[in-house]
């Protein structure tokens, strides 16, 4: 559904060229949920805006829906949704915006009431629906913002950080509402994210962007599983004993001692536990805590990158000198006339 090959693009500034997208190759298949994952300046953004034809790839090949993002803007814009960070409100009405996106995309009148009538129903906004957008919760604005999105049933939908700034309970919500989506219609939805919960609980694959470079992609769990299985940490004061027991379970596994115990890592801790218990308690050891800490993918980040994705406020990389090479300034790609225009299916506003 989404393909891209080699896809980059430089800015160009005063201060010289800063290449953010360096070679991007990604393949996403119908009905995949994909997270688009990278602390900021990755690079996130500006791909994106490539695949949804705002901006001009500087170098390389992509297509979305079949169409090429290049050769082909108006029927890629016609087969996605793009729904942007959101954007505060108006005084329009919920209702009313829905209709009116609907005409925009063509449908008549009788079909634009029914088409709001449908997404109000599936997006649980009727009691609301007669409200201004100005005076909606975030999550609310949130549904509303999805549903601007899906008008026009868009067989691809680009999300950017769709539940930034939702507390706990508006984004639980939401990605409730996604996850029907794609059960429901098979919708394709690739979004952005800061959000490492975001990614894992929601994602089918993850993609790991940093530098303009995918890094990585894969599921959670294979990501997860590269960091070398659970920690496992016994606490005792029968430490050689301990490891000794450790040392025959699991052979050549990385194992520490600690002034209270021993650590080590294990594929899959949950499956040796119990005979781990036994032969401790076979060899007399007696323990006074055990505890397994399954990786996270901020640790599966810190192993990629060197950076964990919690830290905020992270500068973004410098631009490359001036006097870049000729080849760097050549790839530059251009931020066509069209790139302040909105795809027909841009609902931020
Ligand atoms: N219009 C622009 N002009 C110059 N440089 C830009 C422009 N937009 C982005 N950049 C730079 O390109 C790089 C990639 O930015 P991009 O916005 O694509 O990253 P991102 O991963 O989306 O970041 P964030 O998570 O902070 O939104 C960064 O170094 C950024 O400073």
């Amino acid at each position: 559904m989404i393909s891209a090959q080699g896809l980059s693009h430089s800015y160009r500034t005063r201060f010289g060229v800063v290449e953010a997208v360096r070679g991007v190759d990604l393949e996403v298949a119908e009905g995949e949920m994909v997270g688009f994952l990278g602390p900021n300046g990755a690079g996130k953004t500006t791909t994106v805006r490539m695949l949804t034809t705002l901006l001009a790839p500087g170098g390389g090949t992509a297509t979305v829906a079949g169409h090429d993002v290049v050769r082909e803007r108006a029927a890629v814009r016609r087969a996605i949704g793009y729904v942007g960070q959101s954007s505060g409100g108006t005084e329009h009405l919920v209702s009313d915006e829905l209709r009116t996106q609907a005409r925009l995309q063509g449908l008549t009148a009788v079909q634009a009431a029914a088409r709001t009538a449908e997404l109000t129903a599936q997006f649980e906004l009727d009691a609301f629906a007669g409200r201004p957008l100005s005076r909606l919760s975030g999550g609310q604005r949130r549904r509303v913002d999805l549903a601007l999105g899906l008008v026009h049933r868009p067989a691809v939908l680009f999300l950017d950080e769709p539940s930034s700034g939702l507390d706990p309970q508006s984004r639980a919500n939401l990605w409730d509402h996604l996850r029907s989506l794609r059960a429901q219609h098979g919708t394709t939805v690739f979004l952005t994210t800061h959000y490492l919960e975001e990614a894992d609980q929601l994602c089918d694959r993850i993609v790991v962007i940093d530098g303009g470079r995918v890094i990585a992609s894969d599921t959670a769990e294979a990501l997860k599983s590269r960091i070398g299985g659970d920690v496992v940490t016994l606490e005792t004061d029968r430490i050689s004993d301990a490891a000794t027991v450790v040392a025959r379970l699991v052979p050549g596994c990385d194992l520490d001692t600690t002034p209270a115990g021993v650590q080590f890592h294990v594929a899959h801790a949950q499956r040796l536990l119990p005979e781990l218990l036994r032969a401790l308690d076979l060899a007399d050891v007696a323990l006074e805590s055990v505890s397994v800490k399954r990786p996270t993918l901020d640790d599966v980040f810190l192993r990629l990158t060197g950076r964990s994705l919690r830290e905020e406020g992270r500068p973004a990389p410098a631009p490359a000198p001036a006097a870049a090479p000729a080849a760097e300034s050549e790839s530059a790609g251009t931020e066509t006339a069209t790139e302040t225009e909105t795809p027909n299916t841009e609902v931020t506003t």
